[in-house]
């Protein structure tokens, strides 16, 4: 298999649902399951935070929800964890600039999908070197669900991207809901990804059917 395309990868960063078990007022697998009813076209496994699971549980709860994922034909990302994406096989792995070196996951994934978080144009140039299929750009709002995130800099660090050439797919993150989507794409982002305006959603599924809703 070789390396995604561009369209391709942008067509999958639509709304990319980013969820662990931290994230889950039901059981993570009923919280994916519904998300994929709804339409979900990408999918990150960031197992951290207060009371996420370790050892062998969280490499269980990992291959319960890729198969959730494979029934949906939606790719299974890992955050951070290299050793547990090759282990069990998923399809990409996302890391910060904080993590393992991009460059080296590159490497050691293959032809599998690298998202690299880029905060500048600098990190976004430097992602492109590294062999991104994608890059994380963010936050873009206030989050509550990452605490160590960097300033808010809102849909402007896109539009500054795009300004600068930066071709790579692009997903925005960070406090994103169905309300202010539609400026995160406008701005040249290609999707979403989000984490509580679907984790914590009332009704799940539509939830992401309405972050659909940011293209005609
Ligand atoms: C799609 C996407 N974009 C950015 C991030 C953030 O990654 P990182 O900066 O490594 O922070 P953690 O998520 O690891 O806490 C992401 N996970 N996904
Ligand atoms: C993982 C991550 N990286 C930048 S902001 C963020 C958290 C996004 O969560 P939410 O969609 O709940 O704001
Ligand atoms: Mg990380």
């Amino acid at each position: 298999m070789s390396r995604i395309s561009s369209a391709r990868m942008k067509e999958l960063l639509r709304v990319y649902f980013v969820m662990g078990s931290a994230n889950c007022v039901k059981a993570p697998e009923d919280t994916l399951q519904a998300a994929l009813t709804g339409g979900v076209t990408l999918f990150q496994f960031r197992e951290k935070g207060t009371g996420c699971r370790e050892g062998a549980e969280r490499i269980e709860l990992a291959r319960r929800l890729q198969k959730l994922c494979r029934e949906h034909n939606v790719p299974f990302i890992v955050n951070d964890d290299v050793d547990l994406a090759l282990e069990i096989d998923a399809d990409g792995v996302h890391v910060g600039q904080d993590d393992e070196e991009a460059g080296m996951v590159r490497q050691r994934i293959g032809n599998r999908l690298l998202g690299i978080s880029a905060h500048t144009i600098e990190e976004a140039v430097k992602a492109y070197e590294q062999g991104a299929d994608y890059i994380g750009v963010g936050p873009i709002y206030p989050t509550r669900s990452k605490d160590d995130a960097e300033a808010v800099q809102g849909p402007g660090i896109i539009k500054a991207m795009r300004e600068a050439n930066i071709m790579l797919p692009i997903v925005g993150i960070g406090g994103i809901t169905a309300a202010n989507s539609r400026e995160v794409v406008e701005a040249g982002a290609d999707g979403v990804a989000v984490i509580s305006a679907i984790s914590y959603a009332e009704d799940v599924a539509d939830s992401v059917r309405q972050l659909h809703n940011f293209k005609a």
